[in-house]
């Protein structure tokens, strides 16, 4: 649906140019949440303006639902445009117009009767339910009615892609949950490509299908989000990851010598990851009683990516070396991230 080859965008700052993206390749698939996250600085607005143009990018080609942005006329992208409809982190509402005449803004300007504004308006206040606000002024609404009105305005004009500037950061948690529930909800039900940018990973947690990491205007990581909570290629994703779920060893493991390699009478400290299905397997309890070792719990940690079970647990493995490699191969054979930590002395152990 949406496809960036090699976008590079440079601003013209007071000390030289300023290098905003550098050779963005993404593509988003029809349908799909794609979350783009990264820390303040990092590209993230410029990324997304430049998905409707709203920011011209200096190099690299631009298509949207076929359509390559970066060949079009200045008339020929506004036409374009109301097919990519956008939400922002202060709402950017008309203060004084109601939020029915907010959500008509679009359809008054696209030359709708007013019967047909009134036809198509009410049935998205209800989507965002906020049927009964519709004579109200912004003023009267709070931050998350403010937003239901901004993203029932942006669907005005029926688009095929939802582009999501910091739509959330203004918000309290809660209200925040509601937001994402409703685009999840609106993704659904319209099939609506959305692309949010974000700096927060819970966002990415709750609603994203697909994420890119963005650092100093490159992306430096992208794929399915379970995959980047699992397995986080770079320093800076594991930090973000590390903001919902907690992969590093408690201090109190990692003040051990770990050695690589086995010897006389060392225990294993493994990090085992269980997704889905496997979480539910009692590995743990099979190769006690397969291998007649002892498994000693240090740390855990359960949690649910959208639908996914997924959880993380840090295990000491002891008895005889053999027995201990043959449970290694058994839980690398089941369907688990397994990540062997090293090997500690038995005076050392950590739960001896
Ligand atoms: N209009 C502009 N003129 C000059 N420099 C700009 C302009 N817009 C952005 N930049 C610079 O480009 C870089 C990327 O900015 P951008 O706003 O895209 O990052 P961001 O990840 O969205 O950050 P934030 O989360 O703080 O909004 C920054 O160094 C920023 O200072």
């Amino acid at each position: 649906m949406i496809k960036l080859a090699g976008i590079e965008k440079e601003y013209r700052g007071t000390a030289g140019p300023i290098r905003a993206l550098q050779g963005v390749d993404l593509g988003v698939r029809a349908g799909e949440i794609y979350g783009i996250i990264g820390k303040s600085g990092a590209g993230k607005s410029t990324l997304i303006r430049c998905i409707n143009m709203l920011e011209k990018p200096t190099a690299g080609r631009v298509t949207v639902d076929g359509e390559e942005l970066t060949t079009l006329s200045d008339r020929q992208l506004r036409e374009v445009r109301k097919k990519i409809g956008m939400i922002f982190q202060h709402f950017n509402l008309i203060s004084c117009r109601t939020v029915l005449e907010n959500v008509a803004f679009p359809l008054e300007l696209a030359g709708k009767s007013r019967q047909e504004i009134a036809a198509e308006v009410l049935p998205l206040l209800e989507l965002v339910g906020l049927a009964d606000r519709r004579d109200q002024y912004p003023a009267q609404l709070s931050g998350g009615q403010k937003q239901r009105v901004a993203i029932a305005r942006a669907l005005a004009n029926k688009p095929k892609v939802l582009l999501c500037d910091e739509a959330t950061s203004a918000l309290d948690p809660q209200t925040t949950r509601a937001i994402l529930e409703l685009l999840r909800d609106i993704n659904r039900k319209l099939q609506l490509t959305i692309v949010l940018i974000t700096h927060e990973m819970q966002v990415i947690k709750e609603i994203c299908d697909r994420v890119a990491v963005i650092e100093d205007g490159t992306i430096i990581e992208q794929g399915a989000v379970i995959d980047l909570f699992v397995r986080p290629q770079t320093a800076t994703t594991r930090e973000f990851v590390r903001t919902i779920i907690n992969h590093e060893l408690p201090a109190i493991l990692t003040a051990h010598d770990f050695s690589p390699l086995p010897h006389d009478g060392s225990s294993l400290m493994l990090r085992i990851i269980f997704l889905g299905g496997s979480a539910e397997e009692p590995v743990i309890a099979q190769i006690i009683r397969k291998f007649n070792i002892e498994v000693n719990i240090l740390f855990g940690n359960i949690d649910t990516i959208q639908d996914t079970l997924f959880g993380t647990l840090v295990v000491e493995l002891a008895g005889e070396q053999a027995a201990i490699k043959s449970a290694l191969h058994y839980l690398q054979t089941h369907d688990l991230g397994i990540e062997v930590i090293g090997y500690v002395a038995r005076h050392h152990r950590i739960t001896g």
